[in-house]
């Protein structure tokens, strides 16, 4: 990617988004384009279409999807099945029309059947059933996977996928049902520590195993990638290493200074049993991360604490 290319950041306010931008910054690259989903929205075919034949982008990383964690994907499953494949069919087709010269689509490791065989390797991909509470949103990103394969196949065209783990970082969401395990703890402990509560509630059973990728790694991973890998099929990014979520819960509470109860509510689903990426593929190519899980927290309160 040269310095001077022109490179479109589809979701740049997001958590990805906005790590990605400011990676590029940091970079050296100054021709960034970039809209809100009120400037552009995604959904509507024709708006991407007349935006990519007028700007014209070199790259682009498709970052913009519908997110959201455990209960989000569960509650909103037609959202989360209808919106992503409506935004990644019109930013892949039209970066096709266009000539866009190389493509990033973001996914993620819940692609990968529910009981797959741990660490999940790349060609896992389809070998069994989805976890249900996900379903819709890996069904949509599995649609991304192979609408770049085939893009690649009969059109020629540079589109490459990306399977992140489970992410958190600077501008995630915090909201107190929809966001993903890591955000929502921090939110949880930081307002019980403030309010003197006497127990917080965890969801689940505590035993799910999850691997946690700090957001600004994940974009030096996506910047690496772009210049280094032009293959078709998937190509995970994480760490490579897994906790319980009972574990990261008592490592959440002990940075933010919290001392009362934990309590567990079976009532909320415990979603896939473990889901630890195979990162030999990446640690091939030359990337690992660099921002280990409590000093990543730590960054991540500093920075909810400055928006809350
Ligand atoms: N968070 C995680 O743990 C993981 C995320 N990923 C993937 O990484 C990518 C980014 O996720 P993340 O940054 O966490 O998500 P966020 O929710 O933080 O950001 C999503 C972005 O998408 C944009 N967007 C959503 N809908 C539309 C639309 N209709 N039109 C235009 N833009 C839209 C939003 O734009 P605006 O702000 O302007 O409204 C927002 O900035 C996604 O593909 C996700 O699947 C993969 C694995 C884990
Ligand atoms: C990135 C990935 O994220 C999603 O999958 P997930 O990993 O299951 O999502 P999660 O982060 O919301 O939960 C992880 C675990 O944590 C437990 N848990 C405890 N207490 C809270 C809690 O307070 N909030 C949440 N959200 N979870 C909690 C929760 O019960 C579960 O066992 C996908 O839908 C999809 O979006 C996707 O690709």
């Amino acid at each position: 990617m040269e310095k001077s290319a022109k490179i479109y950041i589809a979701g740049h306010r997001g958590m990805v988004g906005s790590a990605i931008y400011r990676k590029l910054k940091k970079e050296g690259y100054e021709n960034l384009l970039v809209k809100t989903s009120s400037e552009l929205d995604l959904r509507n075919q024709q708006a991407v279409a007349d935006f990519f034949d007028q700007e014209k982008p070199e790259y682009v990383f498709l970052a913009a999807a519908k997110v959201g964690g455990i209960v989000a994907n569960n509650t909103y499953r037609a959202d989360f099945l209808y919106e992503n494949l409506a935004i990644q069919n019109h930013v892949i087709h039209s970066a096709y029309v266009s000539g866009v010269k190389k493509l990033m689509f973001l996914g993620s490791s819940c692609i990968y059947p529910k009981m797959a065989p741990q660490p999940l390797k790349e060609d896992y991909l389809l070998t069994g059933t989805l976890e249900h509470t996900n379903e819709p949103y890996a069904i949509a990103k599995i649609a991304g996977i192979k609408m770049c394969d085939a893009y690649r196949d009969q059109y020629g065209c540079n589109f490459i996928s990306v399977m992140p783990t489970n992410l958190y970082g600077y501008n995630d969401n915090y909201h107190p049902q929809n966001s993903h395990v890591l955000p929502a703890l921090i939110r949880k402990f930081h307002e019980a520590k403030i309010n003197n509560a006497p127990r917080v509630e965890i969801w689940g059973s505590g035993s799910p195993m999850r691997e946690f990728l700090f957001a600004d790694d994940l974009a030096d991973a996506c910047y690496y990638l772009m210049q280094n890998y032009d293959e078709p099929n998937l190509i995970n990014i994480g760490t490579g290493h897994d906790l319980t979520i009972k574990d990261l819960t008592v490592l959440i509470k002990d940075i933010l200074g919290y001392e009362g109860e934990l309590v567990f509510d079976a009532s909320k689903p415990d979603g896939t049993p473990r889901k630890l990426m195979d990162v030999t593929k990446l640690h091939n190519l030359g990337w690992r991360h660099k921002v280990e899980l409590p000093e990543g927290i730590a960054l991540a309160y500093e920075d909810f604490k400055s928006k809350n």
